[in-house]
């Protein structure tokens, strides 16, 4: 945040634009070869007029005109060349950033992921790199075009009089200070536009994610009103943006008219006192006009840097969010199934409220644990700690005697399987929801997956078969076809460590029982976690944890604690007749 304005845009051109040096220097070149194409245009037109005072109509004059022409027609070609270069690299630099600019919120921890709305997320990976996309194309080969143009036209103004240079070159300097002076409060406000357009796409995004819900209970009307709020904040804020440039558009203007008459009297003055030729008086007029169009571009691309200075920060700023999770070394447990050990574990969302309050356990590998607890009890919340989705403030967890901190993410996750509820899936066919696009996995695998959990039946009745396309969210599926579905994409990742949370909840008792093979050979092998509300779920664990308040209150063998009339588990089995009871 402390570095200069320059210092950022450099080191983010250097960053993006360095691997296509090759067509930035193309462009450049091109660029430049608009701009002598562009100054020798006046040049020639100067000396036709010389020619006719001098020699009348001639075969020069011909000459001249179509090299006129030539010098026009050279002119349009390089621009035409140059304006797809900068598209070309503007698409490439920007989808480099959103593509970095992903990768770093995919690495963010969940509470960043919570404090931040998905349609908010978008506009800032999306939104905020969009409008830079003249910053790394036009925009500062553009401003150095035109800035070069502009000292070009100095240079040929002070060749033809180094008065004429100075007095122009003055006037280009405080025509240029005034207006980035006047310019610079319009940052902040882009600032807020942005933000405003943020919040109003976050908004967006939550809604449309809760259609269904918030349709059946009602809640339209409070939707519009902060719909409206916000869209209104957006419009506003824009558009007070955007006005804060025409108050410098209306003195430029005033400063540029100023300019002509400044290059016609100069021109006038050295005419009279037998300086310049009519044809060179003709050359200071035209250029000292031109020397406007320069001045006009660069205070409007001062004011999309300006823009584009906003978006910088609010990208500066994401790139700088640290995850508050460091990766691990990369220690590996043995391989094979885990065991796995709380030592002591302590945890809250916020540090006023513990969740979780020393908990202890240890499941040896190969064996099968069920969590049984009240709402709210923190069971979801353990299998949180396990994914690392957040840390614990205290005490440590162990995969096969390994401190889950010290393995790399990226192994964790591999190694552990998690079915929830909730089942993600994607606008896609039932192949690339089942592999996650992994285009490794061959269909045989895929099939022979589905058999072993009992799925052919479920495979054999969709429509195209693997092929099948699901609509977005998983539509044209129901909630049991959903998680029959992520059964089968965890066995396809083959885990060590399988962790179900309440997900076989919104199975119906028939597919239910159709899962049942499928989840012992789920479990064959590997170690697991059911976390569940119904205790018949609860059939074929080998050990018991039942938490309450954060805290474990009892934990062990399933046999033995059902056989303990004193145990909760025993009670909980005698009077919640399948269903906890809170
Ligand atoms: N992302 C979160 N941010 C803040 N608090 C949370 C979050 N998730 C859960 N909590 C709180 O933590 C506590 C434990 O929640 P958790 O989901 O772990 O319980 P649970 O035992 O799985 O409940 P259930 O059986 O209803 O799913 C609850 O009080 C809940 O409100």
């Amino acid at each position: 945040m402390s570095k200069q304005p320059f210092t950022r845009y450099f080191a983010l051109l250097a960053r993006y634009l360095r691997p296509q040096l090759g067509s930035v220097i193309l462009m450049s070149v091109l660029l430049l070869v608009s701009i002598g194409l562009q100054l020798a245009n006046p040049k020639v037109l100067g000396i036709f007029i010389d020619t006719t005072r001098e020699q009348g109509l001639s075969q020069s004059l011909l000459w001249l005109a179509l090299l006129y022409l030539l010098v026009s027609f050279l002119n349009q070609g390089a621009s035409v060349a140059s304006a797809y270069l900068c598209e070309q690299v503007a698409w490439k630099a920007t989808n480099d950033l959103r593509a970095d600019l992903l990768t770093h919120v995919l690495s963010l921890d969940r509470a960043f992921h919570k404090s931040h709305t998905h349609g908010e997320l978008i506009e800032r990976i999306d939104g905020d790199v969009n409008d830079l996309s003249n910053f790394f194309s036009e925009l500062i080969v553009h401003m150095l075009f035109h800035l070069v143009l502009l000292v070009g036209m100095l240079v040929v103004l002070s060749w033809i009089d180094w008065r004429l240079g100075v007095c122009m070159g003055l006037y280009c300097l405080i025509v240029v200070g005034v207006l980035t002076w006047m310019r610079r409060p319009s940052v902040e406000r882009w600032v807020v536009a942005r933000e405003a357009s943020s919040s109003f796409f976050g908004f967006l995004g939550e809604y449309l994610s809760a259609t269904e819900d918030v349709r059946a209970n009602g809640g339209m009307g409070y939707i519009w009103r902060h719909f409206f709020q916000r869209f209104s904040r957006w419009y506003t804020t824009t558009c007070h943006a955007g006005w804060s440039g025409a108050t410098p558009w209306i003195i430029s203007q005033a400063l540029f008219a100023l300019g002509r008459v400044l290059g016609l009297v100069l021109g006038a003055y050295l005419w009279s006192i037998g300086l310049a030729s009519a044809g060179t008086v003709y050359l200071i007029f035209v250029y000292s006009s031109l020397l406007m169009q320069p001045l006009d571009k660069i205070q409007w691309q001062l004011q999309d840097l300006n823009q584009s200075t906003s978006c910088i920060r609010r990208i500066e700023a994401l790139l700088g969010t640290r995850s508050s999770m460091k990766d691990g070394k990369g220690t590996q447990p043995a391989a094979g199934p885990l065991a796995v050990t709380f030592e002591d574990v302590s945890f809250g969302y916020d540090d006023a409220e513990p969740v979780l309050q020393h908990i202890s356990f240890h499941l040896p590998a190969g064996r099968l644990l069920g969590i049984v607890g009240q709402s709210g009890g923190g069971k979801t919340t353990m299998t949180r700690l396990l994914f690392r989705m957040y840390d614990p403030h205290s005490g440590v967890i162990r995969l096969n005697g390994v401190a889950h901190t010290e393995m790399k993410l990226q192994d964790l996750r591999r190694r552990i399987g998690l079915i929830t509820q909730d089942v993600d899936l994607f606008r896609a066919t039932v192949r690339d929801n089942l592999t996650f696009f992994d285009r490794e996995v061959s269909d045989e695998r895929v099939l022979q997956v589905l058999e072993e959990i009992g799925l052919l039946p479920w495979y054999q009745a969709l429509p195209q078969g693997l092929d099948t396309m699901l609509g977005a969210g998983g539509e044209g599926l129901s909630a049991g076809e959903a998680q029959l579905l992520a059964f089968a994409r965890v066995f396809l990742t083959n885990p060590d460590l399988v962790v179900l949370d309440e997900a076989s909840s919104r199975l119906d008792p028939l597919t239910e029982k159709l899962l049942e093979r499928g989840m012992e050979r789920l479990f064959t092998g590997r170690s697991g976690i059911i976390i569940a509300h119904r205790l018949e779920t609860l059939q074929h664990v080998d050990d018991i944890l039942v938490l309450e308040h954060g805290t474990v209150v009892e934990a062990g063998r399933r046999e033995d604690l059902a056989n303990d009339p004193n145990s909760r588990f025993s009670h909980l089995l005698r009077t919640a007749d399948g269903a906890i009871v809170a």
